[in-house]
């Protein structure tokens, strides 16, 4: 399995939930091989399928599923697609690692800072290490059924792997899986810097998952509300001076865009919020604390999102 190869691309789905069954069942209708690695849901799934119900592309189903329980199970696979939390990245790296042929693209679809760090740590250097930030509103409403609200781009970068060092083979990797995407109908754009682009996303994720989880509120709430819209521009502009500290110019207008951009949007619940609703772990290490201890160690600090950290550790810890 090489980069020029010219066959169908088989594509794992490593945790099949709202962001792995959108990609995974739109990867598959538009003809790639794709196999399912799911946890709680694979006798749901395995029976009666995925279904989609897509504000913007209809109801999908697909049924049968190359599903799976176990990953040991599942074909080499040219691209894993990983739609996991990030609160199982450490737990997940050594089946992620035994799943990965050598020349296998593992694509973190994954929130947060540097969450690619860990993983990397437990793969062999031939594997190419990508993140995939998704600009997308989707949650499970039940068992292998997944609900799309909105919107859907993936953006992509490269990572690390054996590739880091050739450029022209680097942005070949990302353009491929970034034409993977396309050919699903998805938009899908290269990131010549991955760190900084999860930066630009973590401008949305810092005030609306955390604030939703706070205050209970959705975004058409949390916009509506004159005491809500200045918390969510203060963290905007904290993250922005916290990119800025270790490097990362975003520019003010960016941090509008998003805010505008949630003007629009459908009602959305961030999937933090269902994280809390379900008693699930919360992403606070990838999507908080992580960015937090980067830029105490630039010298800058973020009064506003540590408090906001501080206090969903609290609701965090007593929730589980
Ligand atoms: N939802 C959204 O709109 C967006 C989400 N994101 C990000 O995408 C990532 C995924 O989020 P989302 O799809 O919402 O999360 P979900 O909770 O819907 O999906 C996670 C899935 O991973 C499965 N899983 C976890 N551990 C394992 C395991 N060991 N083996 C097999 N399956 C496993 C879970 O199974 P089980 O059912 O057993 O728990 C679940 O199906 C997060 O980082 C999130 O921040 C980014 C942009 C938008
Ligand atoms: C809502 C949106 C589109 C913001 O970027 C998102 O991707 C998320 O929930 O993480």
């Amino acid at each position: 399995m090489t980069d020029t190869a010219h066959h169908t691309p088989r594509i794992g789905i490593i945790g099949t939930g709202a962001i792995g069954g959108f990609y995974g069942l739109m990867l598959a209708r538009a003809g790639f091989d794709v196999h399912f690695l799911l946890r709680s849901e694979y006798p749901a799934v395995s029976q009666r399928g995925l279904q989609l119900n897509s504000a913007v592309h209809g109801a999908i189903s697909l049924n049968p599923v190359q599903a799976y329980a176990c990953a040991a199970d599942m074909p080499p696979c040219d691209w894993l697609l990983v739609g996991t939390k990030t609160t199982d990245n450490v737990e997940l790296a050594p089946t992620i690692a035994q799943v990965a042929a050598p020349d296998t693209k593992v694509v973190l679809l994954q929130n947060g800072l540097d969450v690619e760090d860990r993983l990397r740590e437990h793969l062999p250097e031939s594997v190419h290490l990508l993140g995939g930030l998704c600009y997308i509103c989707v949650h499970r409403s039940g068992p292998g059924i997944v609900e799309h609200q909105a919107l859907g781009r993936v953006n992509l970068g490269y990572h690390s792997g054996s590739a880091a060092n050739d450029e022209v083979r680097r942005q070949a990797i990302v353009e491929a899986g970034a034409g993977l995407f396309q050919q699903a109908g998805i938009d899908s754009q290269v990131m010549p810097n991955l760190h900084q682009a999860r930066w630009h996303k973590l401008v949305w994720n810092v005030p609306y998952n955390g604030l939703s989880v706070l205050l209970g509120a959705s975004t058409t709430a949390l916009m509506a509300d004159e005491s809500s819209r200045e918390m969510i521009q203060a963290l905007m502009a904290e993250v922005v001076l916290g990119a800025k500290a270790c490097g990362h110019e975003i520019a003010a207008s960016y941090a509008e865009q998003m805010f505008s951009m949630t003007e629009q949007l459908t009602d959305y619940w961030p999937s933090m919020y269902h994280d809390h609703v379900h008693k699930r772990p919360l992403e606070l290490a990838a999507i908080y604390a992580r960015p937090l201890a980067a830029v105490r160690a630039a010298g800058c600090e973020l009064p506003r999102m540590q408090a906001l950290y501080q206090a969903l550790s609290f609701i965090d810890r007593r929730n589980r």
